[in-house]
């Protein structure tokens, strides 16, 4: 396939040729069409590598109810993503080599890549789990999320060293649950739906507990010389400590989401326990330093911590709720909204959603629109925002925090040049192609 005319991230007008292997054989300007070759005019709009989201919960096995692998990657194929990097708290948690295995087996239903990474409980088995495939290591949970993870210090150490030993990185779940304000959740919080619960769900699980469970990761890691990437972090103060950690020679890197760039206690009212999610909502001002920081440069990655449920589950009271948000198919777009706007620049958003977690988890193929790459792209027309709205999104769930937010999404999406999502821009009608989606561990 021949792509043609289309603008790079930095601007540079290419044609883009793809090669019978799925990797990018040429980007150049002037291409010429070989004979019988497929031709994508491209011309205005924007040819952006895929998305490498390195966390997301697709819930197989054991949570299909939630989200399959089909409905996940058919989610992330319509945003723009061509690698997801599944979680271990499913169940059985992804603890030992069997549970990876059949996690594997259920992941061949992906229409995009995927990575799979192996948790850490008291009863995990870290020699047949390094045995298989393994993306990384995480995420750990240094306290209780959903599938209840949370594991005490010793055992962290352990991971670390585990992981060292084999030079794999470790993602954390950093908060420290001694530092969680039960008070908040005292007293009338109201239904579903009001103001007081997702605010008290955000009172509860401090900003503290965030920072401190960071700084001891942080610690941790230097002691052990282990690579440690910080999941979800929610506070500008965490994004900091892990960018000094960085800077005094510890291996370490820090991931943030799209709800806590977008989303915050003041904004997020109306969302009651729908807007319930772990680390949670942080106030206005912390959501406004934390944009800030992405837009400098000093957030390493955004990944969008996917975490799908379903309209009942999330219907009950906020001590019942399950914590999480859906978010893969909206990553791109929000942030692709915000260039737009002229809040962050294209190359800022391709790093962190491309460039940066591929370096980062060392996918040299992924990652960039450039000779030898994979052929994993995004053909979108940047000035073209509509509104997100629920209905149209593709994750089973069927809803989202960001309803009403605009977004920027793709109308066209490549897996190893393999067309895996295409939009009709003038009805906006979805259609997608094979479950071609591999192990990036493996190819
Ligand atoms: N973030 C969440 O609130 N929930 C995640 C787990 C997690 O990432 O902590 C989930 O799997 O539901
Ligand atoms: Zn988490
Ligand atoms: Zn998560």
């Amino acid at each position: 396939m021949l792509i043609t005319g289309a603008t790079l991230a930095d601007g540079r007008v290419r044609d883009v040729r793809i090669g019978d292997d799925g990797r990018i054989a040429a980007v150049s300007e002037g291409l010429g069409a070989d004979a019988g070759e497929r031709v994508l005019e491209a011309r205005g709009r924007h040819l952006l590598p895929g998305a490498v989201d390195v966390h997301v919960h697709f819930r197989e096995p054991g949570g299909s109810h939630k989200e399959t692998w089909t409905s996940g990657s058919e989610s992330a194929a319509a945003g723009g993503v061509t690698t997801v990097v599944d979680q271990p708290n499913t169940s059985p948690p992804t603890v030992d080599g069997a549970a990876f295995s059949s996690k594997a087996a259920l992941a061949a239903d992906s229409l995009v890549d995927y990575g799979i990474n192996g948790g850490v409980t008291p009863d995990w088995d870290p020699e047949s789990l390094f045995e298989r495939p393994l993306f990384a290591l995480g995420e750990v949970f240094l306290a209780d999320s959903t599938g209840d993870m949370g594991i005490d210090a010793d055992l962290f150490a352990d991971a670390l060293d585990e992981a060292s030993a084999r030079d794999v990185p470790v993602t954390v779940h950093a908060e420290d649950a001694t530092l969680f304000d039960e008070s908040a959740l005292d007293g009338d919080l109201g239904g579903v739906g009001t103001a007081a619960t997702v605010d008290a769900w955000s009172a509860y699980r401090t900003a503290d507990a965030e920072v401190a469970a960071v700084e001891r990761a942080l610690a941790a890691a230097a002691d052990r010389d282990a690579r440690v990437h910080v999941a979800h972090t929610s506070t500008p103060e965490a994004v900091d400590a892990v960018a000094d950690a960085a800077e005094g020679g510890t291996a370490a890197t820090c991931e943030v989401t799209p709800h806590h760039l977008y989303l915050s206690r003041e904004r997020a009212r109306s969302l009651g326990t729908f807007g319930r999610m772990n680390p949670p909502l942080r106030s206005e001002e912390r959501r406004e330093a934390l944009f800030a920081r992405l837009a400098k440069g000093a957030v390493d990655v955004v990944a969008t911590d996917h975490a799908p449920h379903t309209v009942g589950e999330k219907r009950a009271g906020l001590v019942d709720a399950p914590s999480g948000v859906p978010g893969v198919e909206t990553l791109y777009p929000l942030l692709l909204e915000s260039a737009r706007k002229g809040e962050l620049s294209l190359e800022r958003v391709r790093d962190v959603v491309a460039a940066n977690p591929a370096e980062i988890f060392g996918l040299d193929r992924k990652g960039g629109v450039a000779e030898g790459r994979d052929a994993d792209l995004v053909l979108v027309d940047t000035a073209d925002p509509r509104e997100i709205e629920a209905a149209a999104l593709h994750s089973a769930p069927a809803w989202t925090p960001f309803e009403g937010l605009r977004g920027v999404f793709p109308e066209m999406t490549l897996v190893r040049g393999e067309v895996v999502y295409e939009r009709d821009p003038a009805t906006g009608a979805a259609s997608f192609g094979e479950p071609v989606g591999r192990n990036v561990r493996e190819s």
